[in-house]
């Protein structure tokens, strides 16, 4: 079987700051997240499904959050590393469709940014990295304004 499926989500509260690190772009907010790491809620949720397509895991296994190393960490790393364990099994992303869901910030006016981020760490074109975004209605604790979530999945392929 030449093609893989994963899926991934992530979650962080928001804390204090001034921005969140959303697909490898620094987004202007009233509130950062907390985290270990960045707290890059889209980048998150891409490692994962790419490690699930893999079956290696979760991000938590790779860069654990008890490891000092992984500290204001910039996400991107995750991801190139995601993708260098994929190409050493000989796959490489078909395509990567990313939601990011909260009422603020606004991440529309970032996508382009994202998806160039993503697809140039991933090494393929930026028509295969879609980046969408939803608000919850004002349900739940994204909708309260709690915190910020990120749902992703992806299809690896192989020759
Ligand atoms: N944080 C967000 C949330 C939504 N958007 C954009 O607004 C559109 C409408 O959102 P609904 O939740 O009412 O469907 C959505 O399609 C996004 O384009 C956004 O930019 N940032
Ligand atoms: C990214 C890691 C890095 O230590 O920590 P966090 O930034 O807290 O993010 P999370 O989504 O909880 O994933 C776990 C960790 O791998």
């Amino acid at each position: 079987m030449n093609i893989r499926i994963g899926q991934g989500f992530d979650v962080h509260a928001f804390g204090d700051g001034d921005h969140v690190m959303l697909g490898g772009v620094r987004v202007p907010h009233s509130h950062g997240v907390l985290a270990h790491s960045d707290g890059d809620v889209a980048i998150h949720a891409l490692c994962d499904a790419m490690l699930g397509a893999l079956s290696l895991g979760d991000i938590g296994r790779h860069f654990p959050p008890s490891d000092p190393r992984w500290k204001d960490a910039d996400s991107r790393a995750f991801l190139r590393h995601c993708r260098a364990l994929a190409a050493g099994q000989g796959w490489q992303l078909g395509n990567a469709d990313v939601t990011v869901i909260c009422e603020r910030p606004k991440v529309g006016p970032h996508v382009e940014a994202m998806r160039e981020a993503l697809s140039s760490d991933l090494g393929v074109g930026i028509d295969a990295v879609s980046v969408k975004a939803t608000t919850s209605e004002t349900l739940g604790f994204t909708g309260r304004g709690e915190g910020i979530a990120a749902m992703a999945v992806c299809l690896l392929v192989r020759q």
